[in-house]
């Protein structure tokens, strides 16, 4: 597919998934999408190679949680932190859509945070970091705790929980609704909010979970 292809293919998706996209926006999505391409061999990124591939099952899949998460959030800013971002899906799409969006990719391998750390330069994207580390030993706090094709629930909300602020929430993009998971969650966190997602070219369930301590309202 080339690259006028590429982009319409991407306005359409954003277009469907109730996202409007800035010319800036659309090309720094564009732009990642080729770096993604470019190193995937040398970083491992992803086991998706095909670039039309790629934009359905990582950028527009990505994107879905845009339109979700304004909901959620307002325009005002924010804190997010991708917990196993990979080569920085979703934190990177969040970070170029969400410009009141303070974005901390981590990743518990070195060259993935450094993928996201060069996507940051390369794109000027001054709201999102790369960061090395397990995110059992992140201490700092977030409004919102993301994650994609990352663990199960129960690892993703224990793992995480010391990146919580005060009020804030945990995001799950999973493929069919996982029940086992939902109900493998201990009693100190409950699902909030669950969000059917359809993904333009993707013949696939995907699904969104809110959740929070329990108590917090
Ligand atoms: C299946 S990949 C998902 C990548 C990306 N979110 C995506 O959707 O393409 C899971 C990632 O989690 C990272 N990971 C696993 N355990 C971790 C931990 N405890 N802390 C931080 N990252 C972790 C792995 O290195 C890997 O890059």
């Amino acid at each position: 597919m080339s690259g006028p292809d590429l982009a319409a293919a991407l306005d359409r998706g954003a277009q469907a998934l109730g996202v409007a996209l800035t010319a800036g926006q659309r090309t720094q999505l564009l732009d990642y999408l080729a770096l993604l391409a470019k190193w995937n061999k040398v970083y491992n990124l992803t086991a998706v190679r095909d670039p039309q591939e790629m934009l359905t099952h990582h950028l527009l899949d990505s994107l879905a949680v845009i339109a979700p998460l304004r909901q959620q959030r307002g325009e005002g800013a924010f804190k997010l932190l991708d917990v196993g971002s990979g080569g920085g899906l979703p934190g990177v799409v969040i970070a170029i859509c969400c410009p009141t969006a303070q974005v901390t990719c981590v990743d518990a391998v070195a060259k993935k945070a450094a993928f996201v750390q060069q996507v940051a330069v390369s794109l000027g994207l001054r709201n999102l970091t790369g960061l090395h580390a397990r995110v059992e030993s992140v201490r700092q706090a977030f409004d919102v705790v993301a994650s994609r094709a990352f663990a199960s629930l129960v690892d993703f909300t224990t793992w995480s929980v010391g990146a919580l602020a005060p009020q804030g929430v945990w995001v799950a993009m999973k493929g069919k609704h996982p029940d086992d998971e939902i109900a493998a969650l201990p009693p100190t966190v409950e699902v909030f909010h669950v969000e059917q997602l359809r993904v333009p070219g993707l013949d696939a369930e995907r699904c969104l979970l809110w959740l929070r301590p329990r108590g917090h309202a």
